[in-house]
């Protein structure tokens, strides 16, 4: 008998890769922050004994959901302004909004939110974009979450920084602060197309080359964008940011909901991965993004939820099913299957963000970033296909149990990292101090 951290032991387990499969009463050997086996129950019993053993008799464990594009600190801003359109919502609300409010203790009281509420929902990984750098990886370490933080870049003076060669030196700085942290890595965020100007996206080229960081910005997010960008640069954003040597397989683009067939063709030849954000998307207005043919053209597309001012949950589970049904409103109902959105969910996160090596699937030698799914609920029985009902039936709030790197950072729903009761009175306080200014 071998002894490690921790057994689990599930009705079902859906590695994800390969996609589709579900093996039944199987088991997840867990060791340090690694999984090191994933074999049948019957083989497990006889072959490890646990300090931590958990029988999940009615749940399926998957791979720990990838956020791929989010606003975390903005779960304090959630339900000031909606039924806008993009431009309206940032212009008169939300950047006012941010100019008064945003300090390091907001951004990291309104991380630490965001990250319970996704923890909650099964989300291990969330690939942020915000102001503050510092407290967002420092919330990252407080709830022991796995966090990528983008580390703002435009143009204009907010609560954070003055111009474009401020918030990149502050970048560098809060990324040189947090090297060595196994749970958290930044990329360079410069904001979207049209708040960048073509010498701070030259030198975001440059700095990312140098240091080895991931770039994620938003792109083609709306009509206006590329009218506006046609008007000012005679070209349409995504051609632009080429000329300018950003379309790399190192380049996380956020909606790209508005696509030609050239420009498909033009994001796949250059690897260029994308963050789907279904719900912000139909909320905003902004347009349904062209995912199916997105992926026949071999593209890497993970999922988002966008902030919780613009979605207004931080639920992947919401997510996946939406993305589900917007691929097959254009009138084909094999597009977007519930097996290839899952994979979108978690590998295909992890592949946009160059983790694949480490997680996004349940295999050995990966990070032990998992979620149990309760799947016993009368919204979910009978259960004919587990994968079926992650998708289109289960809800957030029957997410039990959650590991990132070996650690349940929630057990039978209560998370051990971080203390709800202080998260909502903290919430209220802030919510008390907008609702005034
Ligand atoms: C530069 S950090 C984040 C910056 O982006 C704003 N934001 C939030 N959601 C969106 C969106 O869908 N499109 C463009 N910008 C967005 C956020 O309020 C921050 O100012
Ligand atoms: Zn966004």
């Amino acid at each position: 008998m071998q002894t490690v951290d921790t057994l689990i032991h599930a009705r079902w387990v859906i590695p994800v890769a390969p996609r589709g499969v579900v093996l039944d009463n199987h088991s997840v050997a867990i060791d340090g922050d690694k999984i090191i086996a994933l074999l049948p129950t019957s083989e497990a019993k006889g072959r490890y004994s646990a300090r931590h053993e958990h029988q999940l008799a009615e749940h399926a464990l998957i791979p720990g959901l990838v956020n791929l594009h989010g606003h975390s600190a903005m779960t304090l801003l959630r339900g000031l302004a909606d039924d806008l359109a993009l431009m309206d919502w940032l212009n008169h609300h939300i950047w006012p909004a941010e100019k008064r409010h945003l300090s390091d203790e907001f951004v990291f009281d309104g991380t630490c939110l965001a990250m319970a509420e996704m923890l909650r929902s099964g989300t291990t990984t969330v690939n942020d974009m915000y102001f503050f750098h510092d407290a967002v990886a420092r919330a990252g370490l407080t709830a022991r979450m796995r966090t990528v933080v983008g580390a703002s870049i435009l143009e204009f003076p907010t609560a954070y920084g003055v111009d474009a060669e401020d918030y990149l030196s502050k970048a560098i700085s809060s990324r040189d602060r947090f090297i060595g942290e196994p749970l958290v890595t930044f990329t360079l965020a410069p904001h979207a197309p049209y708040t960048v100007s073509d010498a701070t996206f030259r030198r975001v080229v440059t700095l990312a080359e140098q240091l080895e960081l991931g770039v994620h910005c938003h792109i083609h997010e709306t009509e206006e964008e590329i009218a506006g960008s046609l008007k000012e640069h005679g070209r349409r954003p995504l051609q632009r940011l080429h000329e300018l040597g950003l379309l790399t397989p190192n380049l996380i683009a956020a909606h790209m909901v508005h696509t030609t067939p050239e420009e498909i063709e033009l994001l796949a030849r250059q690897g260029v991965t994308i963050a789907h954000n279904p719900a912000s998307n139909m909320k905003l207005a902004s347009g349904i993004a062209q995912i199916q043919a997105m992926r026949d053209a071999d593209i890497a597309v993970g999922i988002g939820t966008d902030g919780a001012a613009s979605n207004n949950k931080l639920d992947m589970f919401a997510e996946m099913r939406l993305a589900a049904f917007l691929g097959k409103v254009g009138g084909n109902p094999k597009a977007l299957p519930a097996a290839e959105v899952l994979e979108m969910a978690t590998l295909g996160g992890a592949r946009a963000l160059g983790m694949a090596d480490q997680i996004g699937s349940i295999t050995p030698g990966k990070q032990a970033d998992l979620a149990a799914v309760d799947l016993s609920a009368l919204e979910t029985q009978p259960c004919y296909d587990p994968i079926s009902h992650l998708v289109y039936a289960a809800g957030r709030e029957q997410v039990s149990d959650v590991w990132v790197a070996g650690k349940a950072l929630l057990q039978s729903r209560e998370l051990t990292t971080l203390n709800q009761r202080e998260l909502v009175a903290k919430a209220r306080w802030w919510g008390e101090r907008v609702a005034k200014a």
